[in-house]
């Protein structure tokens, strides 16, 4: 689940790229990019890290041009410490592409053994971007005749990308002397929304990205969601074209956008990720109170895990009638422990990110509410706390379902044995993270919340819960692989 975005503008985007970045900066964490296309020339900076500390004043003077793309990497596959797999990735023929993407590929041996055997390919690093930016242009080199690229040309490579390429994908690339292209896959597992505004001229401006806070921010309308299967093309001088090029789109995109990656003020093929998460809380309610119903316990107060548990939670305490506490301050200064690389950091980093305040947990039974619970690292961490300051009991609550299969479409999750919901029943959980009671969202539940009041998503991608994979062959051998190979 990195972060995307891409811009035309009839003025330089380096800025504008770069304020995007930092807006989808919880999207990933590892490194960043940005590339701008300045007539036939190319400009790109790449570093590891967080954007703020990741680009000089000389490099942001280098990227000049009106057309841009930039890029924060959440290592899904390859290595989050490689520098050489930091985003995006350039090819020079046919004419010249650089590509950011979204997501992850699943038939990344075959497309690496075809890339090499059949079109004579190198790849330099593991990164699955690399992949997909190659079939791009050797698709984009199948079709053309003459000298020039017209957008048919494109659409075509697109359509004959979907057909060799499997797993989940939001895409834009820069081809040089052509303008923009982006592409989501035909699941639309990962999101990808329009936006448009008009310079003082009237002349359209474009921007692509990852989530819709991009555009609100940048002062752009939400025109929509790219669809699923769908290629956008557009022209540095503003022109748009788009072509449905899957043979059988179909939109599942990813539940745990809603439930944790996401930022709260987006909304996401057409669901407000805020609303989800209420939503989340409501239903989590209402699954607590059953549960809880047959156990002597009177719940004093609700208490969220900063920061994506706070929508969920407030419902939770809402629904039930108890009152809600903060009772875990969260320094600011520290990211996101989820998707920060290796378990020892990420141990160490909840601990530097959360402290417990003992005025709300002395001698209170706490119901404490994350949006989820993936190796239990945050958990673990925040029952000790909570009984260091003194709870009386603790009660912990997941509104997302446990966690129980690999996630192979874009979030780092690749062994089923970290997965601290894997093998084990709701008491073995609360046991090994020292809860009084444990209580986990059903998954049924889960849809219900997420997909509540409208009929334009009907169906989530929701394989880590259920070990149902929608996209590609994902078998036993598979998983096994993606165990040895992937490092968590
Ligand atoms: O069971 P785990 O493996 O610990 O993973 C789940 C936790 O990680 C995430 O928090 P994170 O700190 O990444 O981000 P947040 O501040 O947005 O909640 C998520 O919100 C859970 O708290
Ligand atoms: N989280 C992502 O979307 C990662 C993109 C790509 N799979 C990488 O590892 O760089
Ligand atoms: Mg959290």
């Amino acid at each position: 689940m990195c972060g995307i975005v891409g811009i035309v503008s009839s003025e330089p985007v380096n800025q504008q790229v770069y304020d995007s970045l930092l807006l989808l900066q919880h999207r990933g964490q590892d490194s960043t990019g940005i590339a701008t296309l300045d007539g036939d020339f190319f400009h790109m900076v790449k570093a590891k890290g967080q954007v703020r500390e990741a680009y000089r004043t000389r490099d942001m003077r280098n990227l000049t041009g009106n057309v841009g793309l930039g890029h924060v990497r959440y290592a899904t596959r390859g290595s989050a410490a490689a520098e050489q797999e930091a985003q995006p990735f350039y090819v020079g023929a046919p004419y010249g592409i650089i590509l950011v993407h979204n997501g992850n590929l699943t038939n990344t041996r075959e497309l690496t053994a075809d890339l090499y055997n059949v079109d004579r390919r190198h790849l330099n690093t593991n990164s699955d971007t690399e992949l997909l930016l190659n079939v791009l242009a050797n698709e984009l080199q199948a079709g053309i005749s003459g000298l020039s690229l017209d957008k048919d040309q494109v659409f075509g490579a697109v359509s004959r990308l979907h057909e060799r390429v499997e797993g989940s994908y939001a895409a834009i690339a820069l081809i040089a002397g052509y303008g923009l292209l982006a592409f989501r896959d035909p699941n639309g597992i990962r999101p990808l929304v329009l936006g448009r505004r008009q310079d003082p001229q009237g002349q359209d401006e474009w921007v692509v990205a990852s989530e819709s806070l991009v555009l609100e921010s940048g002062g752009y309308e939400v025109v929509r969601d790219v669809e699923p299967g769908e290629a956008i093309l557009i022209s540095p001088e503003g022109w748009m074209y788009s072509q449905q090029c899957a043979k059988n789109p179909r939109l599942v995109p990813c539940a745990f956008e809603y439930i944790y990656l996401a930022r709260p003020d987006s909304v996401l093929d057409g669901i407000s990720v805020y609303d989800a998460r209420l939503r989340l809380g409501d239903v989590l309610a209402e699954e607590i109170a059953e549960q809880l119903a047959g156990i002597d316990v009177d719940v004093d107060v609700v208490m969220p895990i900063p920061d994506s548990a706070r929508p969920s939670a407030m419902q939770v305490a809402q629904k039930l009638g108890i009152e809600y506490r903060e009772g875990f301050f969260k320094n600011r200064y520290v990211g996101r422990t989820f998707i920060m690389p290796g378990q020892a950091v990420r141990k160490k980093s909840v601990r530097q990110k959360l402290n417990a305040m003992s005025v709300e947990f002395k001698g209170k039974n706490v119901l404490i509410v994350d949006d989820s619970i993936v190796r239990g690292t945050t958990s673990r961490e925040i029952v000790e706390m909570a009984r260091a300051a003194g709870a009386k009991s603790v009660i912990f609550a997941s509104a997302a379902p446990p966690v129980v299969f690999p996630h192979v479409y874009g979030i780092n999750m690749p062994s089923r044995k970290e997965l601290i919901a894997h093998g084990r029943s709701s008491e073995e959980i609360a046991a090994e993270l020292g809860a009084d009671h444990l209580i986990y969202m059903s998954v049924e539940g889960m849809n219900r919340a997420i997909m509540a009041g409208q009929d334009h998503v009907t169906e989530l991608e929701q394989s880590c819960f259920t070990g149902e994979y929608i996209a590609g062959d994902i078998d036993a051998e598979y998983l096994d692989w993606v165990e040895e190979t992937q490092e968590s």
